[in-house]
């Protein structure tokens, strides 16, 4: 079935077009995300969805999406989407976090430069027919000192616009490297002396905990008399009910707003003062921006729903279209060792060791990390997956140790996992062999030679004559079918393990006779 795909809100035809090129249904229902009920209802039919900034994501609307995988933002900021409640659901976060930069830094130019000569009062009052020559009296930005809070993708080029616009530019970015500065002609500062200096500042920072009210009662008090601030990032950045205090009292000269802590903003503190400029969260829409990022949603979405390529997702180790064929078997063989193991083991799990040993060692083992982490805790939790395993896995405290060789043994690559408990350690080999099929190749180190199969027996026994020919009697008897049958030893007597692939399945009552076998020392069901 053709996976489908939710555009909910207002995206460039080119990203529907997109989709149906590449086998992915599409409805698009441009003005849905304002309605939450109705999204509700649906959303629970498809597998992505492609949304801008009036779509807000919340734990309460993924509680009914099923089937959702991948939830794809065409743009930067993801402040609508709760990631950690997607993330606990296995589904991807992606965005595009270049499409629409360079169209957001021009839109933060063009405010400064309408904040600095009154452009919309100006419009305004000439288009009423007063030509009010001597009302309009502007400042020049040549010279001024441009305060640049975040200094990121688009803060970058916003400092860059400004040096040739000569001006002045003061970075306030934690991590901004000092040699990034230099390379963008800015000046690294503090917050506190950014403040005290800056003519103009604007604002580039996401919308996060430590960034809301950055600008504060308090910090814009701190800064110059006379002060001209732009934000195009996110409402919440400023304290707007205190900005509009400074504009009132003169200590801010004029503000210049894209997005409000409310949006969309009908009412809001800064409206209605002579010098303050607003636009309905603009910054990214311009053709080329829009056409950029409808484009890039519905390549990357459909990349991962038709290919399992993941680019550019915040929650999730990126896999590449090119990777995606080389690795797909591998990511299956990661997942079905990390089942086994996790079948296994009773007892809580303390730790988790992924040794890669040969080719699969130069391949992208986050992703298989992640897909073996899957495996282990699947018995124990049926939801989790590639997206929300190394979470879940950091949230439990369980060490995960990764090592990689790239020299070859027996095998091209071996995938091993140990999963450590409080009792003993337990190790699982495999490796992919050339027709793609994952085979298990090591068991607590004794080799074995076994495919996967659908319903398996796992038993551990005292290496001792007759034992192989009481089990099949015992599975006869009971009109199991035994499909494969693989077995390895330590040393002739010693520790040895049988892995048998049966048709159908083995009930509880049978598992107990199995177990109570002269010389057996442990009896499994595993299913894959
Ligand atoms: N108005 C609009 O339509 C648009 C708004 N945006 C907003 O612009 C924001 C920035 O986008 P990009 O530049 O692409 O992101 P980015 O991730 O490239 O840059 C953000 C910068 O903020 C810095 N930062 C993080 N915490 C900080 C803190 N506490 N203090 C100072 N700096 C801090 C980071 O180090 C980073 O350099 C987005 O998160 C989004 O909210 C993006 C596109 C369009
Ligand atoms: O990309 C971003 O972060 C934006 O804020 C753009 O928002 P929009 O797609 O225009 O609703």
């Amino acid at each position: 079935m053709a996976p489908r795909v939710l555009i909910s809100d207002s995206l460039s035809p080119t990203a529907v077009q997109i989709f149906k090129d590449r086998g992915v249904e599409v409805d698009y229902q441009p003005n849905l995300g304002k309605d939450k009920e109705k999204l509700a209802e649906i959303i629970g039919n498809y597998d992505g969805l492609a949304i801008r900034s009036a779509t807000k994501v919340t734990a309460k609307l993924l509680e009914k999406a099923t089937r959702l995988k991948v939830v794809g933002r065409a743009g930067i900021g993801v402040d609508n989407v709760e990631i950690p409640a997607a993330t606990a659901k296995g589904i991807i976060v992606m965005n595009t976090p270049f499409g629409n930069s360079i169209t957001t830094a021009e839109h933060a130019i063009a405010l400064m430069f309408a904040l600095a000569r009154e452009i919309p009062a100006a419009d305004a009052s000439t288009q009423a027919g007063k030509w009010e020559k001597n009302k309009f009296m502007g400042v020049e930005i040549t010279a001024k000192t441009l305060g640049v809070i975040g200094c990121g993708n688009i803060g970058g080029i916003v400092a860059d616009r400004a040096v040739g616009l000569k001006m002045r530019v003061i970075a306030f970015d934690p991590f901004l490297s000092p040699e990034r500065a230099i390379e963008i002609g800015v000046e690294k500062v503090e917050l506190e002396e950014l403040l005290r200096r800056a003519d103009f500042i604007t604002l580039h920072t996401p919308l996060t905990e430590k960034t809301r009210n950055i600008l504060s009662a308090e910090a814009i008090a701190k800064c110059k008399k006379g002060v001209r601030i732009i934000n195009c990032a996110r409402g919440g950045l400023v304290d707007e009910v205190a900005l509009r205090a400074a504009l009132d009292s003169g200590h801010v000269a004029g503000a210049a707003f894209d997005v409000f802590v409310e949006e969309p903003a009908t009412t809001n503190p800064l409206f209605g003062h002579p010098n303050v400029v607003c636009t309905p969260h603009l910054g990214a829409s311009t053709t080329e921006a829009q056409e950029n990022v409808a484009l890039q949603v519905a390549e990357q979405m459909a990349d991962y729903l038709v290919k399992g390529a993941v680019s550019n997702a915040l929650n999730m180790p990126s896999i590449t279209a090119e990777e995606a064929p080389r690795l797909t078997p591998f990511v299956k063989l990661a997942e079905m060792i990390g089942s086994f193991a996790g079948q296994l083991t009773d007892t809580d799990i303390t730790g988790i060791r992924l040794e890669y040993e040969g080719d699969v060692a130069t391949m992208n083992t986050r992703a298989l990390t992640a897909a073996a982490l899957t495996g282990v805790l699947k018995p124990q939790l049926e939801t989790v997956n590639m997206v929300s395993a190394p979470a879940v896995a950091k949230e439990r405290g369980l060490g995960v140790e990764e090592v990689r060789r790239e020299e070859q043994g027996t095998f091209d690559s071996v995938f091993r996992l140990t999963v450590k408990t409080a009792k003993q350690e337990r190790s699982v080999a495999g490796t992919v062999f050339a027709d793609g099929k994952p085979r298990i190749v090591e068991i607590k180190g004794i080799q074995m030679d076994a495919e996967f199969q659908p319903s398996m027996l796992y038993v551990t026994n005292k290496d001792k004559p007759g034992f192989i020919g009481r089990l099949g009697t015992l599975l006869g008897d009971a009109g199991i079918n035994i499909a494969t049958f693989a077995l390895g030893r330590q040393a002739a007597g010693e520790d040895a393990i049988a892995l048998v692939a049966i048709d159908g399945a083995v009930d509880a009552d049978l598992l107990d006779k199995v177990q109570a076998l002269p010389n057996v020392v442990q009896a499994k069901r595993l299913r894959f």
